[in-house]
């Protein structure tokens, strides 16, 4: 339609995909993973414990001792580009862009840290976004980790006069195209090893026990990733959580005690797959990889893989292009 001439150009109404992940420090030091650190751990959706009794926890204890702990560990697994987290969420970013048409733009931002979720989210508005999908990457839901994300998406929305429309992915444990791209990414791993495991752990990042009493369907959708990958595969999964925090009783089997055990079961050769990570991070690449491995070998084992997460692969990409696509209907074709 033709505008009065003194009216401002009104530009084509885009869509706009914002990919998100957990959060990653700047630089492996200990500088930088504190105020990673400290903004992650004061989120009350992360730690459920009242304010007054969390606060000098944190700031008296935690923020003083596992910053260079937590460096260390980022330091080993480091890459040119930076975070591994950082860096393969921004690869997939890159992959889809162009894949749902081109008045869609794909970007990724991070729930700690940066490129920070608000600042993200107002960037594609400006650019024309007056639809916008918030895609938290996690399979599995989660109060600390999905509900943030969406509330960091919100919390800005409440900022803007002019709004967007907003659409959230939802959790895709049990998607059929997550589970084949599992399969086939784990199938292709396997073929690889030169050895045959006589165990596949699938290891899941835990939480506190607590959360499942609380009615987060964390536990529930973890079981069924693993249930529904076994089934795929033709195999059991042993169902493992690592990563514990703090002293409470976190969800169990947990990863380092099921290591420690395997080899005086007699089970020396395994595998893991972390179904619950779309991308490696500190957690697969130095908890499981470095230290898991340590673990397992110490305990008498002989021969130990850890599987890649789905991250940038071809196959990964085609599974988030299919259950992105199917949550823009409507959307990317009125584009
Ligand atoms: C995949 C799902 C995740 C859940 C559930 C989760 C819960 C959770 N995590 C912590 C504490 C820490 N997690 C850390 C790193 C981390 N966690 C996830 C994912 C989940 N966390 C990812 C992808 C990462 C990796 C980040 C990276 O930079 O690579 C860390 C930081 C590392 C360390 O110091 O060990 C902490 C701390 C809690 C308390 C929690 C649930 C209550
Ligand atoms: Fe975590
Ligand atoms: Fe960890």
């Amino acid at each position: 339609m033709t505008q009065p001439l003194d009216h401002p150009a009104v530009p084509t109404a885009k869509v706009g995909v914002l990919l998100t992940n957990l959060g990653t420090p700047d630089a492996a030091d200990a500088g930088a993973v504190r105020r990673y650190l400290a903004e992650f751990l004061s989120d009350p959706r992360v730690i459920e414990i009242p304010r007054l009794v969390w606060k000098p926890i944190l700031h008296g204890i935690i923020l003083r001792t596992r910053p260079a702990k937590s460096a260390h560990a980022y330091s080993q697994v480091w890459t040119e580009d930076g975070s591994p987290l950082a860096a393969i969420t921004k690869a997939q970013a890159a992959a889809l862009q162009g894949a749902f048409g081109p008045d869609v733009i794909v970007d990724y931002a991070m729930r700690y840290g940066r490129p920070a979720l608000g600042e993200r989210l107002r960037a594609l508005k400006e650019a024309g976004c007056e639809r916008i999908l918030v895609a938290p990457l996690y399979p599995q839901y989660c109060a600390a980790t999905t509900a943030t994300a969406n509330d960091a998406a919100f919390a800005e929305l409440a900022l803007m006069r002019w709004q967007p429309a907003l659409r959230t992915l939802p959790p895709y444990y049990d998607a059929p195209e997550h589970i084949d791209a599992l399969k086939q990414s784990v199938e292709a791993s396997l073929a690889g090893l030169d050895f045959e495991p006589q165990a596949v752990l699938a290891s899941f990042h835990g939480m506190p026990q607590r959360t499942l009493e609380f009615g987060d369907p964390y536990h529930c959708h973890c079981r069924k990733t693993a249930r529904l990958l076994g089934a795929a595969l033709g195999r059991e999964l042993t169902i493992t959580f690592q990563s514990r925090f703090g002293r409470a009783k976190w969800l169990e089997p947990a990863t380092d005690k099921v290591l420690e055990s395997l080899p005086g079961k007699g089970v020396k050769r395994i595998a893991i797959v972390a179904p619950g990570f779309s991308a490696d991070c500190v957690e697969t690449l130095e908890e499981l990889a470095i230290r898991g491995r340590e673990t397992f070998v110490a305990a008498g084992g002989t021969h130990f893989a850890v599987l890649p997460c789905l991250n940038a692969s071809a196959v990964g990409i085609e599974m988030l292009r299919k259950i992105l696509w199917r949550e823009l209907a409507g959307w990317a074709d009125a584009a």
